[in-house]
């Protein structure tokens, strides 16, 4: 079987990492749905069937026939569903884009979008399933930002074991202080515990990858509520330019809505030195600086 390019198509075949994905998968699940994204040839979705039944959404027409000819003559402990189908085509039913809202109506954005993200999470209808899952995958490189983020958003995923490039998994994964901490890694922060755990070589591929990945892991905190979409606006005016100061990068935010002087109050508030870098203040502190916002509008 060929790998696709364009389907980011590159297979797992060290069976010790294989086994190390099953195995931090196997501590993260409880009695949620286990599913995965991208059967590939299978490697992982067969060792996944030996801790839970499984749903594994492919995108390519001809690895689904692959696996489940190659799978026709195995019984397996536990059930496996495998959906053709392009994952990013399922409506996550949140908005998790990084959009500013429109300067005309500012004040009436910000409100409109908590609004509707409190009636969404009562919805109860999640982007892969609609009760409690658990995500395990091998991601493909080109898309596995966008379906991190969607994760992170979506309250009935209740955490994930994922491969990404490396570069992607230590932006995901950085603390406070950390030149890789960006609005990826407050977003994460926001939705519960992150977990680097180890990295995985190019040779362990085939095709082999140009660089290096790592496994992390996430748990939803159970006090997770919506990541608004201000926020998330706030957050990347906050990272627009990572090295200027802080305070210069959120000015032109404050401004949309009226409230420059409110930003220096906000500053003194919460002890931030005006010439604090983005990387260098806390997930917390970035929710009191958008919850004051808002409390002002
Ligand atoms: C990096 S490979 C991992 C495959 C396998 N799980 C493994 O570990 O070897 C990524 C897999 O995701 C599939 N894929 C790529 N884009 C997808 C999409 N938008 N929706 C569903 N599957 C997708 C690819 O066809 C491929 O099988």
């Amino acid at each position: 079987m060929r790998a696709k390019k364009r389907f980011g198509q590159n297979f797992l075949k060290d069976p010790f990492i294989l086994d190390q994905i099953v195995q931090v998968s196997a501590e993260l699940l409880q009695d949620q749905k286990l599913i995965e994204i991208g059967v590939g040839l299978g490697d992982l979705s067969e060792r996944l069937l030996s801790i839970a039944s499984l749903t594994t959404y492919e995108i390519d027409a001809d690895l689904c026939s692959f696996v489940l000819q190659k799978f026709s003559s195995r019984s397996f402990a536990n059930t496996f569903s495998l959906v053709n189908c392009d994952v990013l085509s399922i409506s996550l039913g949140i908005d998790s884009n990084l959009n500013l809202p429109k300067k005309t109506d500012a004040k009436q954005a910000l409100h409109t979008m908590s609004d509707d993200s409190n009636s969404r999470v009562e919805s109860k209808k999640g982007w892969l399933a609609n009760e409690p899952y658990i995500l395990v995958s091998n991601l493909p490189y080109n898309i596995a930002t966008r379906i991190v983020l969607n994760l992170l958003h979506d309250p009935l995923c209740e955490g994930f074991v994922v491969m990404t490039q490396k570069e992607v998994a230590l932006k995901f994964c950085a603390d406070t202080l950390s030149s890789d901490f960006c609005a990826l890694s407050v977003i994460a922060q926001s939705a519960g515990e992150m977990a680097l755990l180890f990295d995985v070589s190019k040779e362990s591929f085939d095709p082999m990858p140009k660089v290096t990945s790592s496994v992390f892991r996430h748990k939803k905190s159970t006090n997770f509520t919506h990541i608004e979409s201000g926020f998330e606006s706030m957050l990347k005016m906050a990272f627009s330019s990572p090295r200027k100061k802080l305070f210069n990068n959120l000015l032109p935010f404050f401004k949309q809505y009226e409230q420059e002087n409110l930003l220096d109050k906000i500053f003194a508030q919460e002890s931030i030195e005006q010439s604090a870098r983005p990387h260098q203040i806390s997930t917390q502190k970035y929710h009191h600086i958008y919850n004051t916002l808002k409390d002002h509008l």
